[in-house]
Order: structure tokens, then sequence, then C-alpha cells
């Protein structure tokens, strides 16, 4: 089994989390073979599920039992870890519960008073193969997989807290592969994939995908007839004091004062979002996005920023936009550079931009730039807080009478919070004029990549029914509200359901009670100001959308 991949490509698969971005990207889906971990570590969850069915007529059940699987023995001594027999019989592993995650593993509730014997046949017989049912990849390599006994199982996992794509990415390639059967009854390993791709746009009145050129519609959005050339649109002189700011799974953000008009003061505070699009290379362990996936996140984005000027219904909540523009061409050098160092200071998880040739597509949206998110502010005291919570509810309530908008993704990543000096924000509800308090600091909602919005006679949104490892893991309250979400939706996510608001609203009340930093903890109006969270942590549950959380925290009628 060790002959097709050098000692070192067999670290566990724990241990290769632990390691940086780039080599997890590069692990061995492809190999011919490949070892199953049985380290007494929670490698039990991460390392490669494969088994081999002897009888094809089992191939399309659920479970498999041992004496359905063939065993084939393999060379001890060129294994790393231990072998399932030996690790079973010992004492060590005296659990049934993973001690990382918790999950129930089946097979490892022996008595260890039991004599060693006694427990391994009793453990043979105990284990249960399951097949997972996924459906997702696209690309399907296959592999000849043999191995003396492994477990398939859907762990849950630990996420950090905030952004999860990238490190649920890792965790799906780290996994490696997810057996399914073909018609032979021999295994094939799927790759697993992200579902956020799928996004799904449905007229309302037939629920049938919007038939129309996709590309014609970015270039339309874009004001375009083509993709201009991209060192060309942003060359380095246009661009003022340059930085990269931030990066997600689609794309690179680069701050910037824009001074196209050489006019210093009208100067504008702005950055650009970077997503390559329609290529064929993976970047960042996704496939990218194609025009079709893409013309949602501009035409949400466009409808949310839009909102600052809508006459009935009006906030400046969600990141304003200024424009779109298509480019195509190689990354252009300045921004190489940019990128590069932002990675010796921040080591970034991303994949060099070098990774682009010349023909490479790219999406640039232009948005205000919108200060930093809520993990990464410190708040001067809870009375901030607390009025910084307001602007968000009175902006979730205004998106969903607008356009029946959840967010469904608002952790404390996706809001950007930044200082202002006006003394008041002015919001528009129900035709009503409304002002809060600002107290120093403005929001700005991002990342509709998960929101739900109406729009005329269509709905986008983004059907995760089946991404089964998102409402697997855990490590935060943030991993809750997506299982919440499910239920709330019943699994429909093209229905519109704003208690979803709501489950986000009582996370970020959590994070500002426990979580988010403050200046000054020691002030009565800083204590006040936590009571008075905690009060609407308890009834934050109790409403069925931000706009009823909103009449009744602004006492509207
Ligand atoms: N308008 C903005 N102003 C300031 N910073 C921003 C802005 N938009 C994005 N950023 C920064 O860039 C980061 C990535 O942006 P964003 O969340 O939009 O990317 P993404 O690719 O959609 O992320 P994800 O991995 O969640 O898919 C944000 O966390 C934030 O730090």
């Amino acid at each position: 089994m060790m002959d097709e991949a050098s000692q070192t490509e067999w670290i566990d698969s724990f241990d290769k989390l632990l390691n940086i971005r780039p080599q997890l990207r590069e692990l061995n889906i492809i190999k011919n073979a490949v070892r199953v971990s049985f380290n007494i570590d929670s490698s039990v969850e991460t390392s490669i599920k494969a088994i081999e069915i002897k009888d094809s007529s089992k191939a399309q059940q659920n479970y498999f039992d041992s004496a359905d699987c063939s065993r084939k023995t393999y060379d001890q001594n060129n294994l790393i870890s231990t072998p399932c027999t030996k690790r079973l019989a010992s004492e060590l592993f005296n659990c049934r519960l993973s001690p990382i995650t918790g999950i129930k593993l089946e097979g490892f509730e022996f008595n260890t008073t039991k004599k060693k014997k006694e427990m391994e046949s009793e453990v043979k017989n105990k284990i249960r193969f399951e097949i997972l049912p996924y459906n997702v990849g696209r690309d399907i390599h296959e592999i000849n997989i043999s191995c003396e006994k492994s477990i398939v199982l859907l762990p849950p996992f630990a996420l950090q807290p905030g952004k999860w794509r990238k490190s649920l990415n890792s965790l799906r390639t780290s996994r490696l592969i997810e057996p399914t059967i073909n018609k032979w009854g021999t295994i094939k390993a799927r790759q697993s994939r992200s579902q956020v791709n799928g996004r799904m746009s449905v007229r309302l009145t037939d629920l049938n995908e919007i038939d129309c050129d996709h590309q014609q519609e970015v270039l339309k959005h874009c004001d375009q007839f083509k993709p201009l050339s991209f060192h060309a649109t942003y060359p380095s002189t246009r661009m003022t004091n340059p930085v990269k700011v931030g990066e997600g799974a689609y794309g690179e953000v680069f701050r910037c004062t824009n001074s196209s008009n050489n006019n210093s003061e009208h100067n504008v505070d702005i950055v650009l979002k970077i997503i390559p699009i329609e290529g064929s290379i993976e970047i960042n362990g996704e496939k990218q996005k194609t025009f079709a996936e893409i013309l949602p996140e501009i035409i949400i984005t466009k409808k949310m920023s839009s909102l600052q000027a809508n006459a009935i219904n009006s906030t400046a909540g969600f990141v304003n936009i200024h424009k779109t523009t298509l480019v195509s061409g190689k990354y252009p050098q300045h921004l190489v550079k940019l990128w590069e160092q932002y990675d010796a200071k921040n080591n970034s998880e991303n994949e060099h931009p070098r990774v682009f040739g010349d023909k490479q597509l790219f999406l640039v949206l232009e948005l205000e730039f919108a200060g930093n998110d809520m993990s990464n502010f410190t708040f001067t005291n809870a009375a901030q807080s607390y009025f910084m919570l307001q602007q968000i509810i009175l902006t979730l309530a205004i998106g969903e009478e607008e356009c029946q908008f959840e967010h469904r993704d608002l952790h404390w990543g996706n809001v950007l919070i930044k200082d202002t000096d006006k003394k008041d924000i002015y919001f528009k509800f129900k035709n009503k004029d409304l002002t809060l308090p600002s107290k120093g600091v403005k929001i700005s909602i991002i990342d509709y990549t998960l929101s739900r919005i109406t729009i005329g006679q269509s709905c986008y949104f983004n059907d995760l029914s089946s991404d089964e490892d998102l409402f697997s893991a855990t490590g935060d309250y943030q991993y809750d509200i997506y299982r919440m979400m499910r239920n709330e939706l019943k699994n429909n996510w093209a229905s519109f359901s704003p208690k979803t608001n709501i489950l986000w609203l009582s996370y970020l009340v959590a994070k500002l009670i426990n979580g988010v930093k403050y200046k000054y903890v020691n002030t009565k109006i800083h204590k006040q100001h936590i009571e008075m969270l905690k009060e609407l942590q308890k009834n934050m549950l109790s409403f069925d959308s931000a706009a009823r959380c909103a009449n009744n925290m602004l006492k509207l009628t």
C-alpha cells in the first residue's frame, strides 16, 4: 500500500489540518492506494473512509456489516498508523464518544474488562459501514481502496467562529474522499465540494430557472459590451495608498483611495473585491463561480445597496456598491505585490495570484470601504454596541419589508463597523422617518452568498438542503444557527421566513454580551447596557421577524 506515496504524505490527516493551506490542498485524493488511519486521536474522524464491497448486490444498501466487505492483508510494518484491531483491543479507546467531537462511534461500545480476544471479535462484528449519500462532487477520481477495516462517519467538527467557508473546504479536502459505489459494486472516491455555489434563481410563478444569457446579463450590470483589460482598468496610478485588507473563499479585497478624477477633495475610500470567474482551475479549494453563479451576487449587492436611496424603505446599512467591472488578463503586478505583503504579515490562506493565466476573467466589485468586522472592532462600551445593534435590527427589518430579505449568514465577520462623526443615522421604515443615535459608529452588512431575496417575480436563494457538512459543524453558537435555520425553513431554502434574521440577531446579541472587545468595562453606562442587552437576549427569540423586533424596540405602531 505504501509504494505509491512517500512517507511524508502519510501524515495523519488531522495533523495535516494543522499544516499550512497549500499543503492541505494537495492532499492525496488521486492516489492509488490509501491508508486508513487508526491512531488513538481524532484521526478516526478525519481519516480516509474506505471499504471494498465483496458482494455487488449489496451495493445499493446503506449499511454493510463487516462480512460484506473484503479484507485485504497488508504489511503492517509499512504502516504508520496503529492497525484497527490492535487499537480497538487496547484500553486506550474505551469510549463510545469521540474525545474531540463527542460523536457516537459505532463499534466502540466494548467492555474493557472482557478478554482481549473476545473484545476483538465482538468489535469486528459490531462495526458498521455506512455509505453516505453524497452527490455534490463534480470530479470523480477512481481509486482502488483496500483496507483491513474502516468506518465511514459524517462527523461533527469544530470550526472557528466567523468565516467558515475556507475552513470547511479544508476539512472537506482533508477527508479526501467519500466513497460511492458504481454499478459494478466497486468503490469510487468523490472529492466533496462546497454546496455554496448552488445558488438558485427561480421565478416565483413557475419555479423554473431563469432563462437568460448570464454573460450578457453580467456585462449589462457592468455597463460594458466586453471584458476590459485588467491592468489597464486598475493601474497603480488609479489607486492611491492601496493595501490588501481581506480575503474570502471567493476573492481578494484591496482597499485604496479612488483618485481617478485627480481631485483630492472627492477622493473616495473604496475596496475592490476581485473574484475570479469562469476559469477551469480551482481557487482556494473552490470551483470558480460561473456567470450564472456570480449574477445573483451582483443583483443582490446592487439591490441592497440601492436601499440607501429608496423612497419607502431606506437604509445605508447594506454595503454601498459603486460599480462592477468585468476584466480579463494577468493579475496586475502591483496587486500581486500587495498580495505578497499581506501574505508575509498575515499568512494568507488563499492561493497566490500567480496561478491565474493571462486569459482569466475577474469580476471586480467596487464597494465603499466599510471598516473593520465586528470580531476585530473595539467598542467604547456597551452603550455603543447596543445602539449599533439597533442599526442592524432596523436595517434587516427594512430589507425584509422591501424585498423579503434574509441574510442567512450574519456572523460577526459579516458586520463591518466604522467610526463616523455623524451624530445620527437615518432610516425610512414603511414610509416613516426614523433616526438612531450613531454613538460614533456606522454598520454595513456584507456577504450575501447565502442570502435570500425576492426581486420582482424572481427569488434568489442558496439551496443548502443537502450540505450536511455545514449542519454538522460545531465550535460556536454560530454553527447552531445554521441548524436552527434549517429547522425553521423545514429545509425549504426558497421560502421566506424572516425568523432566520431573528436567529442571527440572537447570535449577535450573545456576541455583544460575551465575545466582542470593549475599551471601558468598569463604567456604570457599560454595565447598564450589558443588562439591556441581556434583557433583549431573553426576548429575542420570541420575535418572528426583524421587523417585529424593530417595532417593539422602537415602540412603533
Ligand atoms: N466593503 C468592505 N469594506 C471593508 N472591508 C471589506 C469590505 N468587503 C469585504 N471586506 C473585507 O474582506 C473580507 C472578505 O470579504 P467577503 O466576506 O465579501 O468575501 P467572500 O469571498 O464572500 O468571503 P467568504 O469566505 O465568506 O465567502 C471581509 O471579511 C472583510 O474583512
